[in-house]
C-alpha cells in the first residue's frame, strides 16, 4: 500500500462486469479531476490469441487458460504494482480484442499486444481492471499493493450470461465456442479467481430476479431492473450504513456488514460509496 502513489484494483472474472465497472471509475477520475493511469488485467495474459490456439491444438488449453496464473505474466503484474506504489511508474501494455477499434484502427492485431511501455508520468493514481488484482498465492501477492481493492462478482449463472452474450454479440465467438472456454478455465475459476473475493474491501454482486437456471440457453442478459446487487463489506465498521440506507432507494441491511439495493442503483451506490474513499486516497497523498 502507497498513501504517495495508491493503486486501486477490480477484479473479477471474464464477463463479470470489470470493464463495465472501470467505465464508471474513468467518469468519477474525470470528474474529480484525476489522472489516472489505466491498465488493463488482460495485457498481462502470457500468450498472443495465436499462440493460445496453437497450445490448445497440442491439447494444452485447459492447463495454459487466460484464468490459469501460469498464462499470465503475474510476475510483472507484481513488478507494476510494486513500482507504482514506490515511484509512481512501472511498465504496461494493451491486449487488443476485436472490438477495440481504436487500437486495430493504429494498426495493432486483434488477439495481439502492444509493446511494453511506461506509463505516463505524474499521475494520480493507478487503476486495474482484470482477472488477478486480487491474487494471493505462494508466488505473488498482488493484493498487498493495492490501497482499494473491489470485487465485481455476479452470481454464477449470470456471469456466464454476460460472458456469452457479450463474447458472441462483440467478439465473433460462437456459443459453443464460449462454453468450452468456460468449461476448459473451470478449474482455475475455483483456485486462482474465486479466492480473491476474500482479499477485496467491497464485492459488488449482482443477483437476477429473473429465471437464469440453464444460462445456456438464455439470449438477453437480466437488465439493471431485473436484478438486485449485493454489496458485501470487508470493514463493516468504516461504513455509514444509516446514510447509505436513506439516500439508496429500496436498500436493506441484509447483514450487519451487506447492503442489498436495486440493480438500478449500482452506478449510484458505486459513486455514493467509493468516491469518498477515492477522495481520502488522494487527500492522504498531500500528507505522504
Ligand atoms: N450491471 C450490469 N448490468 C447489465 N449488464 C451488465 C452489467 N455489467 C456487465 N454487464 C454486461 O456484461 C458483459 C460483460 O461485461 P464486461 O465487458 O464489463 O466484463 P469484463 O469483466 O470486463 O469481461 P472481460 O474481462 O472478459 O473483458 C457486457 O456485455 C455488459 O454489457
Ligand atoms: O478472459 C478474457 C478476458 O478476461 C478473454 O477471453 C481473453 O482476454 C482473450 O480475449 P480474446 O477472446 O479477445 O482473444
Amino acid at each position: 500500500m502507497s498513501k504517495r502513489h495508491p493503486i486501486i484494483a477490480v477484479t473479477g472474472s471474464s464477463g463479470a462486469g470489470t470493464s463495465t465497472t472501470g467505465r464508471i471509475f474513468r467518469r468519477m477520475f474525470e470528474s474529480e479531476g484525476l489522472s489516472a493511469a489505466m491498465v488493463g488485467g488482460d495485457s498481462f495474459h502470457r500468450y498472443t490469441r495465436e499462440q493460445m490456439q496453437r497450445l490448445a491444438a497440442k491439447g494444452q488449453f485447459g492447463a495454459r487458460n487466460h484464468f490459469a496464473l501460469g498464462a499470465n505474466h503475474i510476475d510483472r503484474l507484481e513488478s507494476l504494482f510494486y513500482d507504482y506504489s514506490l515511484t509512481g511508474n512501472g511498465r504496461y501494455r494493451q491486449y487488443v480484442h476485436d472490438d477495440d477499434f481504436a487500437l486495430v484502427a493504429e494498426g495493432n492485431k486483434p488477439g495481439s499486444f502492444t509493446p511494453w511501455q511506461d506509463l505516463s508520468p505524474n499521475t494520480s493514481l493507478l487503476f486495474y481492471e482484470g482477472l488477478h488484482g486480487g491474487v494471493v498465492s505462494d508466488a505473488f501477492n498482488i493484493a498487498q499493493y493495492v490501497d482499494l481493492l473491489i470485487g465485481v462478482v455476479p452470481i454464477v449463472n449470470l456471469e456466464w450470461i454476460q460472458k456469452i452474450h457479450r463474447d458472441t454479440h462483440n467478439r465473433g465467438y460462437s456459443q459453443e465456442a464460449v462454453v468450452e472456454t468456460i468449461l476448459n478455465r473451470m478449474n482455475d475459476y475455483v483456485h486462482d479467481i474465486v479466492p480473491q473475493f476474500s482479499h477485496t474491501h467491497i464485492n459488488f454482486q449482482r443477483v437476477p430476479l429473473v429465471d437464469t437456471s440453464n444460462p445456456f440457453v438464455v439470449r438477453d442478459v437480466p437488465t439493471e431492473d431485473e436484478s438486485m446487487l449485493v454489496i458485501h463489506f470487508r470493514d463493516a465498521r468504516e461504513v455509514d450504513f444509516p446514510y447509505l440506507l436513506q439516500v439508496i432507494p429500496n436498500s436493506v441491511l441484509s447483514r450487519h456488514d451487506t447492503l442489498a439495493i436495486p440493480g438500478t442503483k449500482m452506478s449510484l451506490a458505486m459513486e455514493l460509496i467509493v468516491r469518498p474513499m477515492v477522495q481520502r486516497l488522494i487527500a492522504q497523498k498531500t500528507f505522504a
